[in-house]
């Protein structure tokens, strides 16, 4: 059985930061991690690269040589990479140890989670070969400053999830950078009546239907919360870790251990 967090998020929205980040506080744990790039258009790393998509395929080769544009050579890539999961998949996935602890840095385009299938397909492929996998959506808390762009966070977030079909964190990204935290606090665990009447009073009366629509559907998949992350903070870092940690079940095995360990027995 191994472990994996696929992290997603829209673009620039700190996922790459975060996978360094946890990489670091992984170290200092002594903790064994390792972080694979799915981004065929990344070119600097603050972290070791376990794996690369990029020795797969070449996001400027396929620009040119196709005459597509950045975003459109991204999902050609992408594609590939759903046609190799059997052979160049497979094969880095051997390199790897039976209970080892993998997290995904995925690119950001939206398309990746909204209707493409590819990370769909990639998920299944990572179930298929036994691991336990947690999508880690990271949403930037400088969005998060008003009710509008709190819902439409949440509708990103809720079609990866619907999309993907995998146990799922929201994470609250840069929470060094909010400076009046009373501001999102109010979105971090908010209360569904909370919410419409805060979207009714920023919204013409003709919406009232709608907004408690979207309300509905947003508690109904109960998945109005976020865990905030501030990287300046190992303490931050680690209560995100275990959360994710909670949900693909990792170092349950290990409690599981200790606790048929009993003293008392080794007389
Ligand atoms: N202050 C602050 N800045 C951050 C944090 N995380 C990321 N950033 C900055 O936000 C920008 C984008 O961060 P990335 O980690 O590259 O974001 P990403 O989601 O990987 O972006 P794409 O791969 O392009 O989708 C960079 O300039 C980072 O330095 C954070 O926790 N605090
Ligand atoms: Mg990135």
């Amino acid at each position: 059985m191994g472990y994996a967090q696929l992290v997603i998020g829209p673009a620039g929205s700190g996922k790459s930061t975060y996978c360094s980040s946890l990489y670091r506080h992984c170290e200092t744990m002594q903790r064994s991690i390792h972080i694979v790039n799915l981004d065929p258009a990344a070119e600097n790393f603050d972290y070791p690269v376990a794996m690369d998509i990029r020795e797969l395929i070449n996001l400027d080769d396929v620009m040119e040589e196709l005459g597509l544009g950045p975003n459109g050579g991204l999902m050609y890539c992408m594609e590939n990479l759903e046609d190799n999961l059997d052979d160049w998949l497979t094969e880095e996935l051997d390199n790897f140890l039976d209970d080892d602890y993998l997290v995904f840095d995925c690119p950001g385009q939206i398309e990746l989670f909204s209707h493409v299938p590819v990370l769909r397909n990639f998920v299944e492929h990572l179930k298929r070969k036994n691991f336990n996998v947690c999508g880690v959506y990271l949403l930037d808390s400088q969005f998060m400053t008003d009710v509008t762009k709190f819902i439409s966070g949440c509708m990103a977030s809720l079609s990866a999830m619907i999309q993907l079909e995998l146990p799922h964190v929201n994470i609250l990204s840069k929470m060094d950078l909010v400076t009046n935290k009373k501001d999102v606090e109010d979105f971090l665990n908010p209360e569904p009546q909370f919410l419409l009447s805060e979207l009714n009073h920023h919204m013409a009366p003709q919406f009232a239907k709608l907004n408690k629509a979207l309300i509905e559907l947003v508690d109904g998949f109960s998945m109005v919360s976020f865990v905030p992350l501030d990287l300046r903070k190992e303490r931050s870092i680690q209560y995100v870790l275990a959360q994710i940690d909670n949900c693909i079940q990792y170092g349950e095995d290990a409690e599981v251990k200790i606790k048929d360990f009993d003293p008392e027995d080794d007389d």
